[in-house]
């Protein structure tokens, strides 16, 4: 495509040198540009892309976009008023807009994203439009399943794989929007139908500072990426008005809005409902009429993420036993209150909780269900946010018999210092502590172990727990690795309670 019609999408484009030539690919990283390159200097984190423009040049770019003005020999310079969001836009064009003509779904939160993306899934696949889904478990349709480095992944990398996954059949998208991505314009290109708010708690604070922009950021899909578009004529935002930012994000939308709540008014609530260890029964009301359904999941949080979900189907205008039909059979989400089976009578759940919010719920979940004692194992990943750590050690010891605080991915950080941090949230219970050997031989009164490798303390967990007992592996989830350094290594939290229950 020529540069020229590339641009013709975009507003305030200044162009210097020729725009007639040809665009073979789009480029954000300048050690992979290759002839016929579009290049876009962006401004990271870790480094300034604008630095990078003579290396993409020498790699083959024909021509480099950026939000300054910068000196560059050889290459077309376009300058734009910002450069990610053209990027984005841009992408979207060069792939043939792969969500303007087909039911887009954008869901963002602090959890439940990646819940409610499977339930949204089961909903379009009832309804006759069977879906890409892109999260943080992969990027997948029909067989295709594509590893996720992002639960958002960057916007070229996102419209290409969009592209593919519709060209292989997908007729509907439900995604996982981040903050990350909102913040960083990964997905300005999508033309969403619905955009789903689940709820909004700490996490991801090193990024964003401080609440208030980490829902500046959240906002954005609700604002920016859903004005009014004749692409979308009955565009629609679903809203969680039962968390404290749902209202201003209500009061703000740009298109019309459904909400739901269980605690107050709103277009969904709940009439009656059952939690039991075999799921959720629930009636809810909806504008349509009353709406009954059965969910395998469990817990009060799994409702809110299927209020969620029932209500973005009536967005859509899905008929009630589609919406039914697809919550009921929805896919299995991979590491969500996963269990793994043994014969030795301990119930072992893998869940990818690593937010406060997010182990609370679990934990109080695991609370009405348990039958006897509760041992949750946990870590905190290193390079993110710091502030959580103790609040998620403070939650797992004082909801728990026995919490063992462990590495979770330590990346870049010391474990030691990462678990120091989680231990002064439990300090001020006044826990007894155990050994790591102490606990071969069981526990009898309530307290935590610090146990940094995490297989080690896995099979310490087990070794500790009686029939009876709930283990919650938490953090995890469907993760098949642990990033310790720069070095990924593979560790499955499945795989390693399955092994360690086998040397009981
Ligand atoms: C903090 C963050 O979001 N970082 C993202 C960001 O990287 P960065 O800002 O550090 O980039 P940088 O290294 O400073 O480089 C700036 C620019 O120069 C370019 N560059 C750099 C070096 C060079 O030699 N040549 C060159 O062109 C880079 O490609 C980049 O375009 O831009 C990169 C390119 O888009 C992303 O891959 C990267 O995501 C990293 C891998 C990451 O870990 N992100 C996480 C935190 C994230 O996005 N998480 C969210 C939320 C997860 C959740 O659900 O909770 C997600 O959507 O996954
Ligand atoms: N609606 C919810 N409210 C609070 N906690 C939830 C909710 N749904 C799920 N959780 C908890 O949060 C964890 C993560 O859930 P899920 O993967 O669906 O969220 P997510 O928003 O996609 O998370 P991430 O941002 O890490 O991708 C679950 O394992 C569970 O412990
Ligand atoms: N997408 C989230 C996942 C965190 C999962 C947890 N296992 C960790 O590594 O902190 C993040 O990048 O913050
Ligand atoms: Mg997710």
């Amino acid at each position: 495509m020529k540069l020229r019609d590339l641009l013709s999408c975009l507003e305030g484009a200044q162009v210097i040198g020729n725009s007639d030539v040809e665009i073979e690919a789009l480029h954000y990283d300048s050690r992979s540009v290759g002839p016929g390159g579009l290049f876009f200097g962006l401004r990271g984190v870790k480094s300034d892309g604008c630095q990078f423009l003579e290396a993409a040049v020498h790699g083959g770019a024909v021509a480099v976009v950026a939000d300054r003005p910068c000196a560059v020999a050889g290459a077309t310079f376009v300058q734009v008023p910002d450069a990610r969001r053209a990027m984005s836009l841009l992408a979207a064009r060069f792939y043939g807009e792969p969500t303007a003509a087909i039911p887009t779904i954008g869901i963002t939160g602090t959890n439940g994203k990646t819940t409610t993306s499977y339930l949204v899934e089961g909903v379009l696949e009832k309804a006759g439009v069977p879906a890409a889904v892109l999260g943080t478990i992969s990027y997948r349709f029909g067989g295709k399943d594509i590893p996720a480095p992002n639960t958002t992944p960057e916007s070229v990398d996102l419209q290409r794989t969009l592209r593919e996954l519709v060209d292989l059949g997908a007729r509907g998208v439900v995604m996982e929007v981040s903050s990350h991505s909102l913040e960083q314009r990964r997905a300005d290109g999508c033309v969403f139908d619905v955009a789903v708010f689940t709820n909004l708690t700490r996490d991801h604070l090193d990024y964003h500072l401080d609440m208030e922009s980490y829902f500046a950021s959240k906002l954005r899909l609700f604002t920016d990426l859903t004005t009014p578009d004749d692409r979308k004529p009955r565009r629609r935002a679903v809203v969680n008005l039962d968390d404290p930012y749902g209202p201003r994000i209500k009061a703000a939308a740009s298109c019309p809005v459904l909400t739901y709540a269980m605690a107050g008014e709103a277009d969904v609530t709940v009439a009656e409902v059952d939690f039991s260890v075999n799921g959720i029964s629930c009636r809810l009301n909806t504008p349509r009429g009353e709406l009954s359904l059965h969910s395998d999941l469990l817990g009060r949080f799994n409702l809110y993420n299927i209020m969620a979900a029932v209500t973005a189907g009536i967005a859509l205008e899905f008929s009630d036993e589609a919406i039914r039909a697809g919550i009921e059979g929805h896919k299995k989400v991979p590491g969500r209150v996963e269990r793994v089976m043994n014969d030795k009578g301990i119930t072992v759940l893998v869940d990818y909780a690593h937010t406060g919010d997010a182990l609370e719920n679990v934990l109080a979940t695991v609370s009405e269900l348990k039958t006897n004692r509760i041992i949750t194992l946990f870590g905190c990943g290193g390079d993110r946010d710091k502030g959580k750590r103790p609040v998620m050690g403070e939650i797992a010891a004082r909801l728990s018999d026995l919490a063992i605080i462990t590495s979770d991915n330590p990346r870049t950080e010391d474990p030691q210092a990462i678990l120091a941090d989680v231990r002064a949230g439990v300090a001020p219970l006044g826990l007894k502590e155990y050994g790591a050997d102490e606990l071969a031989a069981g526990f009898e009164q309530k307290g935590f172990a610090t146990i940094a490798n995490r297989r080690d303390a896995i099979r310490a967990a087990l070794k500790a727990a009686r029939p009876g007992d709930i283990v919650v592996l938490a953090g995890k989830g469907h993760e098949d690795y642990q990033i310790i350094g720069t070095q990924k290594h593979h560790f499955d939290d499945r795989e390693e309670a399955a092994e360690a229950l086998k040397e009981l």
